[in-house]
């Protein structure tokens, strides 16, 4: 099993690209399933997960071609498809739900795998089947497995208004998907506004949708027959982005991130501006520019949904917290588990304690290298930046996580000159 082994105490120096979003290309590739006509995405990061939704798409019958340097891939989708996602690949990726609401728009009927629990929260998909329910799908939990169809003499799923019980991003985009294909109109409220929603909706209006409200909490869709096929480029990756700027906070160090979108980071920005960083936003990129982190000022902050502090960046500025001066409060609010690392960064020197939901940090302590375990992917990352500020050596193990969400992680911090290196 792959390790990562870093020797702390280097500051971080030089540029680096950003890539394409794995939470707007996942959904984006379910898209293809929409459309017998081929879909091509452009920046498709090179990932785990997208490898994983690969696997899963080829098998219900997508064609599947990547071209170019640039993380191209053209996806194709023609009858007849075979609506099963099966538990074997389910369980690897959550994400692999997001097939559930155009299979059943495009096929009338779906298997999915249930996803299960993982290592940051129990995450039910009640709010997705509520919604297609409320769509005129006729659904039942049976053996682990979700079975979907449509009402007996439907040949399309109908418009509704749709109100989740909690703002639901993979929620919204299955719903989302679901809708483009129904009969009439739906209206999903309480709808996540985050970027790559707005993403999704950009390819799926390519793609002849009629799609109205995106980046709002109420969204509108008006049913079509049939989506044709389209071109689109996958937004940049906001937490990529995030993870590295904390990353250079708290190294110390000075990089340009090439293809960051400040626009989609605002929350995070504010709390680094706050903590003594530099950050200069740019329409191709961001500069970042920090003394360290141990002469910084750690910042409290609560996780909430777009457009506040994105669960997804939660570990990593919790890194930066343990060794910038000050005491700070971290309030997790989406997951009920999402302090994996808390332990894992304890082993290294920080000082966390938790109540419930908040974890209180002591801050400016000084990290010593050590093994650790990843739990998560954002766990793993936010490891990986207490490592780079820890003296000496520290081995992360179970870098698998890191995989399933960074696109080559190791090499982009090489390149800035961090000591680090992937070990078998
Ligand atoms: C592939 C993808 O895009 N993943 C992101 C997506 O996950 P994901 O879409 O799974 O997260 P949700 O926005 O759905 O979850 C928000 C909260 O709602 C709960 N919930 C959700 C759906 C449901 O049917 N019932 C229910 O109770 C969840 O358990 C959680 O407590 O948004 C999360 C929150 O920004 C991010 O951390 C993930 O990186
Ligand atoms: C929790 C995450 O991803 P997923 O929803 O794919 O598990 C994440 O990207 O941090």
């Amino acid at each position: 099993m792959d390790r990562l082994r870093i020797r702390g105490g280097l500051p971080l120096h030089g540029e680096v690209p950003i890539s394409g979003a794995k939470n707007a290309a996942l959904p984006e590739l379910c898209a293809a399933l929409l459309s017998a006509e081929p879909l091509t995405l452009r920046n498709v990061p090179r990932l785990r997960d997208v490898a994983t939704m690969r696997t899963l798409l080829e098998g219900m019958g997508v064609q599947v071609r990547t071209h170019g340097e640039r993380g191209g891939m053209t996806l194709q989708a023609r009858e007849p498809l075979q609506p099963l996602a099966p538990y074997e690949l389910v369980k690897t990726m959550r994400a692999s739900i997001l097939v559930l609401g155009p299979l059943l728009a495009r096929c009338g009927r779906a298997r999915v795998s249930l996803p299960g629990g993982c290592a940051i929260g129990s995450r039910p998909v009640d709010q997705h089947i509520k919604g297609l329910q409320a769509m005129g799908a006729e659904i039942t939990v049976e053996h682990g497995y979700i079975e979907a169809r449509l009402a007996a003499g439907r040949t399309r799923l109908r418009g509704a208004r749709i109100t989740t019980d909690m703002v639901t991003v993979t929620g919204t985009e299955n719903l989302m998907m679901a809708a483009t294909l129904a009969e009439g109109e739906t209206v999903l409220e309480n709808a996540a506004q985050e970027p790559e929603v707005v993403d999704l909706a950009e390819l799926l209006i390519a793609m002849g949708a009629r799609i109205e409200g995106h980046g709002s909490s109420r969204i509108h869709i008006q049913g079509v027959p049939a989506l044709r096929g389209a071109e689109h480029t996958v937004v940049a990756d906001r937490i990529e982005a995030g993870t590295f700027l904390c990353a250079v906070a708290a190294a110390g160090g000075q990089a340009w991130l090439r293809g960051a979108r400040a626009d989609h980071l605002d929350a995070v920005v504010d709390k680094l501006l706050a903590a003594g960083v530099q950050v200069q936003a740019q329409p191709d990129g961001m500069g970042v520019a920090s003394p360290g982190g141990a002469a910084l000022r750690a910042q409290s902050f609560r996780t909430t949904e777009y457009p506040g502090f994105p669960t997804d960046m939660q570990a990593q500025f919790m890194a930066l917290n343990c060794v910038a001066q000050g005491p700070s409060a971290v309030t997790e609010t989406i997951f009920e588990n999402r302090f994996m690392h808390v332990q894992e960064l304890v082993r290294l020197g920080a000082q966390i304690r938790i109540d419930g939901r908040t974890a209180f940090v002591e801050g400016g302590q000084r990290l010593s290298g050590a093994t650790v375990m990843a739990t998560d992917l954002r766990a793993s990352a936010s490891l990986v930046i207490a490592a780079l500020v820890a003296e000496g050596e520290t081995v992360v193990e179970r870098i698998y996580h890191l995989d399933r969400g960074y696109d080559q992680m190791e090499r982009k911090l090489r390149a800035l000159g961090a000591d680090i290196e992937r070990i078998a």
